[in-house]
């Protein structure tokens, strides 16, 4: 029935469809439900606005072409598509029951039954076998992105941000920004260090294991930055012993088998489908008895959801809102494209608790860090081991982490430098890397040896003037910290804009600046697509363990190529050698407002010496008074002089050590000084473009 649907000839025209409402929105579209009027088919029809598209059609191009390629039945696939205006207008399958994260929404906040959970990961699994023997990774799996009709069938849908794995040269090195959503995010892609493959996937399917049996993804409630870091630097996340008892063993062993932080330890997702969990999958017309049947309409239930964020906004109005909520707004909208540009990450930094002081690092989080990561991760330890971050009532502290842990974080979950790493996000690196690395050069080889078919190009894509919002959703955060200019708001957006927050209208004067001054997000270049059918004999990367070499994509996706001053700063203070800092300082905690609580304790040390120094010296002093006086006892006249001498060297060491202490608080002084002017220039830097653009409105 479906592949003759997909064999009809849609018609491309506007004209012959008939929109209703609206069913779905994301970053960069809005999906109506609609009537394909000459076929009569009810149809959804994804709604993107060229002209909000920045510079980002390579991307429309690639989602578009690859909806319209592949074929599994789990995979949502497009009818057609064509432009309409200034609009491209996708065609696909209408999935009544809406996304498994508008379902939990709806009727399953606290998550899905462990048969439910079952059955719909074995169909994403069995969409994502595909996907990469296909040479694709999807890059965004996560519950708003699995569709489920009237009858139960399941398919992955969004390849909005999907790469290929043959993907390579400029369009490889080009991007600035990494993609997919923060939650969902394996680390290695977060760390843009040794690139990422397909394990990236099996990641974002072990984390969206955990949002179907929790309602929510781990960390959700807290901004991107902090989610970077928590993936980073903690324990992966896992079920719960005491808090997940209601499922099983088998469950909990799939999970912390994809939430291994090592990507080359995760299985492939071929091998997954094996595991047993998928021994209690069920029937479609399970999954339609259980979670669709006596569903409000999809319309119905998307309206109630965009009611409930504008009630959320509304009660939060007037700079209330917490970053908690600003982070599940950005849940509920299921936004998937974020844009990690260092005003973005700067905002995000700022976002960051600094109450807590210096460095924070639970103990429980340092377990994290152990190298038998792989032993932790047995289910048996997942509840010792790992930081509870996925209940909601977790207490704030337990979780704040300074933005300068990053290093602390890269270094910690991969063996790999991480200051390299830092510099591969700061440095200017423009997309004609000159010095391709080994890997790159690997995989172009590789790819040399693929045939290729050269698609055309969309015409009406390429003449669209796009200088606006990409798909790639920025992270949200109030504009008030440290941005400049004006900004536009960016689609996706539940609610309507009357009622936006002042955090929401600070999102639209963002995005008026990115419009002004689009970001250099680069997908050009040309879509290629490979001869599917041998294309697994020649995968550069054939999805087989381990996956190490199969690199896709080494650095500069998250790149800035301006402004990174204050993260060479932060980078050349982490750089310098921790022998030269006294104990309490270490690298993280180099910054002014964390030097001073050391500075001050140095100072405190320093003084309770000179007093234990001057005790000392009174008591000599003492001492040889005694002795003088002493008339009489050999003991007392041996050991008089033999103490003395004692007390005397110790007096020096001690005297030697104040000097030392001195000297160091002197030299942390003059560095907090330093930084202190660094910043005060940086941030007079930062507000400069705003007042002239203040000045200009
Ligand atoms: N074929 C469909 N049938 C029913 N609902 C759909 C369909 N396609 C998309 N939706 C709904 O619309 C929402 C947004 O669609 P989609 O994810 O494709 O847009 P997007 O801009 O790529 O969003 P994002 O990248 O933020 O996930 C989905 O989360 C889903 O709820």
């Amino acid at each position: 029935m479906e592949h003759a649907l997909l064999n009809r000839r849609f018609p491309t025209n506007s004209d012959e469809y008939k929109l209703y409402e609206e069913i779905g929105e994301g970053v960069s579209a809005t999906v109506y439900r609609a009537l394909c009027v000459p076929l009569d088919i009810m149809v959804a029809i994804k709604v993107l606005d060229l002209e909000k598209c920045n510079n980002d059609l390579d991307g429309i191009r690639r989602e578009v072409q690859t909806m319209s390629l592949i074929d599994h039945p789990n995979l949502l696939r497009a009818y057609c598509s064509f432009t309409h205006g200034h609009q491209l207008w996708v065609v696909m399958p209408y999935m009544a029951a809406g996304s498994a994260l508008h379902i939990m929404k709806t009727s399953f906040p606290e998550g899905f039954d462990e048969p439910v959970i079952a059955t719909l990961l074995r169909e994403v699994l069995k969409a994502l076998v595909y996907l990469h023997s296909q040479g694709h990774i999807h890059r965004d799996v996560k519950a708003g992105n699995i569709l489920i009709d009237s009858n139960g069938a399941v398919k992955l849908g969004d390849f909005g941000v999907s790469a290929c794995m043959f993907d390579t040269g400029n369009r490889q090195r080009a991007r600035n920004t990494f993609v997919g959503t923060p939650c969902w995010m394996a680390p290695e892609v977060m760390q843009q260090l040794h690139g990422y493959d397909y394990k990236a996937d099996i990641w974002s399917f072990g984390i969206t294991a955990l949002e179907l049996a929790h309602g929510h993804a781990p960390f959700s409630k807290y901004p991107p930055m902090k989610v970077l870091l928590m993936t980073l630097q903690n324990a992966p996340p896992g079920l719960d012993y005491e808090r997940d008892k209601r499922f099983s063993k088998s469950f909990k062993d799939l999970v912390a088998t994809c939430l291994v932080k090592d990507p080359r330890k995760r299985p492939s997702s071929e091998k997954l489908l094996k595991h047993s969990l998928f021994k209690h999958a069920r029937s479609a017309e399970y999954l339609a008895r259980s979670i669709v049947d006596g569903l409000p309409p999809l319309g119905e239930r998307f309206r109630e959801l965009k009611r409930k964020e504008a009630e959320l906004l509304l009660n939060n109005k007037l700079g209330q809102e917490t970053k908690e909520q600003l982070s599940q707004k950005e849940y509920i909208r299921g936004i998937s494209g974020w844009n990690f540009n260092l005003e973005d990450l700067k905002n995000a930094a700022a976002l960051i608790d600094s109450s807590n002081g210096t460095c924070h690092i639970d103990a429980r989080d340092n377990k994290s860090k152990d190298d038998s990561q792989n032993a932790h991760n047995a289910p048996e330890h997942i509840y010792q081991e790992r930081v509870n971050h996925v209940s909601s009532g977790m207490p704030e502290e337990d979780e704040i982490q300074e933005v300068e842990d990053l290093n602390d974080a890269l270094s910690s979950s991969f063996p790999s430098r991480p200051l390299e790493a830092l510099k591969s996000c700061f440095d200017v690196c423009g997309a004609d890397d000159p010095n391709p690395t080994a890997a790159d050069s690997r995989v172009q080889q590789n790819v040399g040896s693929v045939p290729v078919l050269q698609f055309p190009k969309i015409e009406h894509c390429r003449s669209a003037n796009c200088n606006g919002e990409s798909l790639e959703r920025s992270v949200s955060v109030p504009m008030n910290l440290g941005t400049s200019g004006h900004h536009k708001h960016s689609s996706g957006s539940l609610i309507p804009e009357q009622v936006l927050s002042p955090y929401m209208s600070a999102d639209l004067e963002r995005d008026e600046f990115r419009q002004k001054n689009p970001s250099n997000r680069n997908r050009s270049g040309p879509l290629l697509f490979r001869q599917m059918k041998d294309s697994r004999a020649h995968l550069p990367v054939a999805p087989e363990e381990p996956s190490e070499g199969k690199i896709i994509r080494r650095r500069g996706r998250f790149q800035v190529t301006s402004d990174s001053i204050s993260q060479k700063v932060a980078a050349s203070a982490c750089n310098s050698s921790r022998t030269n800092l006294p104990i309490g300082v270490t690298r993280q905690n180099l910054r002014p407002s964390a030097i001073l609580p050391t500075l001050q304790f140095l100072m405190q040390q320093s003084t309770m010496q000179k007093e234990v120094l001057s005790r000392l010296i009174s008591s000599i002093e003492e001492t040889s008074d005694d002795s003088e006086a002493s008339t009489s006892g050999s003991i007392q006249s041996c050991g008089g002089p033999l103490r003395e001498k004692e007390l005397q060297s110790y007096v020096v060491q001690l005297q030697r050590s104040v000097t030392e202490l001195v000297d160091e608080v002197q030299r942390l002084k003059l560095r907090n000084n330093q930084l202190e002017q660094q910043i005060n220039a940086l941030s007079r830097k930062d507000e400069r473009p705003l007042t002239e653009d203040n000045q200009q409105r």
